[in-house]
């Protein structure tokens, strides 16, 4: 497919697919010799939808974020995703490179460390260009102008666009990492604790500006999590993970505040006492 022709027709396919999964994730399973990372996770993820992934550390969230956002090979299990052209494919047959043209346009990954997903010694402008030129841009004022508009909408000022993210604190980083992301105008979005890692007041602002990106990009978005206030505010569904495997799912307000498996009911109780 010719980079140009990306984008064509996207509103077309994007109608004709709305009531079909983005993401089918079939009996995922992960094992790392004779531990269990994640045991058989299914779930359907459909076009802007913000699915949380909650757990205590080592339930077995970022090794299932992993599996089904193509970075770990799953153990077994399948991960289809539709693609632009309405087709649907199994992202683990998909050619190497077709997969990585998949993971720089129509796919992004927030990592809970922006070291992880930023380029530390270029500058800002260019961490949000270098996406765009990964499409086909070439247009040296175009893109600057790109970046500079993308830089405004994660709050951060156009004329810090020279800077190098090294002389960023956490929040910017964070925002830029964002940035980055969503300049290739993704529709699927993998983030792993966003949050995590910043100042309670950096992190509500952040959490402020993802929840309004997200809505009115009509993003779909697989967000891992251990604190539920991130879950209730981003998401609309979310599966509780325990010991690698679901043991519970559904709407986010529901499970929270009706929480039926008893470990989920002390997740949420530990939560309300603090
Ligand atoms: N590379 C690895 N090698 C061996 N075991 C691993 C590896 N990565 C994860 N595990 C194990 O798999 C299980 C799930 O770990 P995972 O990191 O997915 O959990 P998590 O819920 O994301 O935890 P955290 O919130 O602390 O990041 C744990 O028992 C962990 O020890």
């Amino acid at each position: 497919m010719a980079m140009a022709d990306f984008y064509d027709d996207h509103d077309t396919v994007a109608a004709a697919t709305a009531d079909q999964p983005l993401l089918s994730v079939d009996g995922i399973t992960r094992v790392y010799g004779d531990r269990i990372g994640c045991a058989d996770v299914s779930f359907d993820l459909w076009p802007g939808e913000v699915l949380a992934i909650v757990g205590e550390s080592g339930s077995g969230k970022t090794t299932l974020l992993n599996c089904i956002s193509s970075r770990l090979t799953p153990t077994c299990g399948t991960v289809n995703y539709r693609m632009r052209d309405g087709a649907s494919a199994d992202i683990y047959k998909m050619a190497e490179a077709e997969r990585r043209f998949l993971m720089r346009t129509d796919w992004g990954f927030v990592h809970q460390n922006p070291i992880d997903g930023l380029r530390m010694t270029v500058s800002a402008g260019a961490n949000v260009g270098e996406r765009l030129m990964a499409i086909g841009d070439r247009h040296y004022g175009n893109i600057r102008g790109a970046a500079i508009e993308w830089l405004e909408r994660v709050e951060i000022n156009a004329d810090r666009v020279d800077d190098q993210p090294r002389a960023f604190s956490g929040g910017m980083r964070q925002r830029l990492q964002i940035a980055r992301n969503l300049v290739t105008n993704p529709r699927l979005v993998f983030m792993d604790e966003p949050t995590g890692g910043l100042d309670v007041s950096v992190q509500a602002r952040l959490l402020d500006l993802l929840r309004g990106l997200v809505s009115d990009l009509g993003l779909a978005v697989v967000v891992v999590t251990h604190d539920l206030a991130v879950a209730r505010l981003l998401s609309d569904r979310m599966i509780v993970m325990k010991d690698g495997r679901v043991i519970e799912a559904g709407l986010t307000d529901r499970v929270l505040d009706d929480p039926r498996a008893p470990y989920t009911q002390l997740l949420v109780s530990s939560i309300l006492q603090v």
